[in-house]
């Protein structure tokens, strides 16, 4: 009898339930590694800091609920928003913003409501409420209870003409009486304009600069349409940086791929504040998503992220946040999609499971997610079938495993394979080495797919070895199962 397939703690994984928090791997033919031999120091790549860049100090508004209420699946009840809210707070953000308590009266109660649940339970998230640039959206948003008043208006010409119809007169005007009067009951108060990048510059640099002046906490830049580039958006803030004194917020639509590319250039150009939503939801295909920003980050700078943000919340929070809105987590999420961390060709294999940095530039141990190294397939090497054995508890010496593999890969060639596949090879293989009876490898297959599987056997073998070399291990392995299995001390195979 094989011996039972005690399988280091991947069980569960392989077996279909996860076991560590990758989300769905069912079925999926993935060793999971346990080790994390990351560096622990800063990343070598760390951005050269110059005198601009808040690459290193920047903080989040999370506008989940606001810019994510107007995802098109998105409908958050007070229960949901509470839940939510709650979820960010404990993750670190250091803003909360909320849809406008003028939009309906539902939204002003929920605002009110989830202002009592910050003075009662927050840590560090303040919370702001994202109105018009009108006196009628400012009074009613600062008897809500909230710390800050965003507010917004357009300035490109395109807004200013079939949008709101205003010229940039009145909107400097009413901008000025908005902000005074937000200031004058002690909140904190915002000014952003809404599609910067279509706006004309001195306009845009003229209204910053007037609200400056008077104080503003904040000015806002929004690429409402998603049409600026990093290097555009680069030189619209630091162009700004130059003119006012207060921070400076920048909102990045996604609609041609730039949120987080743009996020983090504004940052490297002197912005202090990025709005982000759980999984990006928000208008269209949405905003710079909180996970993809935690990526881009940490890659820059892991000491302060990890200062900072308690990033192991955030499968959780996209979990939570991708349930209210009915959508299944893309798989090419940042962090947390099912294959973020799964490595798959042999070359791959080989490299991660001596050291996690070749392959990978984020540890998945710092968001609490798992590594796979994928183990059925044609493309597997014989490394990652070395490290399946070891987990299996089936020790061979390096020429079986080859020999093991090779028979993998053959079958591989012929049809789709599962890790039970792969694992009744190896369990076969490893049997017959020290029972000489047959293992029936092929069950199942038809008289033409084990004709294919034998061919294939027969070419992996050759590439594998060339036909001198083939036989040698041949003799090597069949000395080897002459002398009785040892229990070999395990080592540290997978990392
Ligand atoms: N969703 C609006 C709001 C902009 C305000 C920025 N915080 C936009 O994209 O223009
Ligand atoms: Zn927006």
């Amino acid at each position: 009898m094989c011996p039972p397939a005690e399988t280091n703690g991947t069980n569960g994984h392989v077996n279909g339930t996860v076991n560590g928090t990758n989300g769905n791997h069912e079925g999926y033919s993935a060793i999971q590694t346990n080790q994390n031999p990351h560096p622990h120091s800063s990343s070598p790549y760390r951005p050269v800091g110059d005198f601009l860049s808040n690459v290193s100090r920047f903080k989040i508004i999370e506008s989940t609920l606001r810019e994510g209420e107007q995802f098109a699946n998105a409908y958050f009840d007070l229960e949901a928003k509470m839940k939510i809210a709650q979820a960010l707070d404990d993750f670190g953000v250091d803003y909360i913003e909320l849809t406008s308590p003028a939009a309906s009266e539902q939204s002003r109660l929920d605002c009110e409501a989830i202002c009592r649940l910050k003075n009662e339970k927050f840590k560090t998230a303040k919370i702001l409420t994202h109105v018009r640039c009108h006196m009628d959206d400012a009074r009613i948003a600062v008897e809500t209870g909230v710390d800050g008043v965003d507010v917004v208006i357009g300035t490109s010409s395109y807004l200013r003409e079939h949008s709101h119809g205003k010229d940039m007169t009145y909107i400097k005007n009413t901008a000025i009486e908005v902000i005074e009067f937000v200031k004058s009951k002690g909140l904190e108060i915002r000014f952003s304009s809404e599609d910067s990048f279509r706006s004309d510059l001195v306009d845009l640099l003229s209204i910053y600069s007037a609200v400056d002046k008077i104080g503003v906490n904040r000015v806002g830049i929004a690429d409402t349409v998603g049409c600026a580039s990093p290097r555009q958006v680069y030189d619209l803030v630091r162009t700004l940086r130059g003119v006012v004194h207060c921070d400076i917020e920048t909102h990045f639509h996604n609609d041609s791929g730039c949120a987080i590319a743009n996020a983090y250039c504004a940052l490297e150009a002197g912005a202090t504040h990025i709005d982000t939503s759980v999984l990006g939801i928000g208008e269209r295909n949405g905003i710079t998503p909180l996970g993809g920003l935690m990526a881009r980050m940490i890659v820059a700078d892991r000491d302060y992220v990890l200062s900072k943000y308690n990033v192991k919340k955030l499968k959780e929070i996209e979990d939570m946040v991708a349930d209210y809105v009915e959508v299944n987590i893309p798989f090419n999420n940042y962090i947390t999609g099912f294959c973020a961390f799964t490595h798959k060709a042999g070359i791959h294999a080989k490299a991660i499971l001596n050291n996690p940095s070749t392959y990978e530039i984020i540890n998945p141990a710092d968001f609490g997610m798992s590594r796979y190294v994928h183990f059925a397939s044609r493309l597997t090497g014989w490394n990652a079938i070395k490290s399946r054995a070891d987990q299996l508890d089936l020790q061979m010496t390096d020429a079986q495993i080859k020999l093991c593999t090779a028979k993998i890969k053959a079958l591989a060639d012929v049809r789709k394979i599962a890790i039970d596949d792969t694992d009744s090879i190896i369990r076969a293989f490893y049997h017959n080495l020290h029972s000489q009876e047959e293992r029936p490898l092929l069950e199942g297959l038809s008289a033409e797919e084990v004709k294919k599987f034998q061919i294939a056997e027969e070419k992996e073998k050759a590439e594998l070895t060339g036909t001198k070399e083939k036989r040698q291990l041949e003799e090597q392995v069949e000395a080897e199962a002459e002398v009785p299995a040892t229990k070999k001390t395990r080592t540290a195979a997978v990392a």
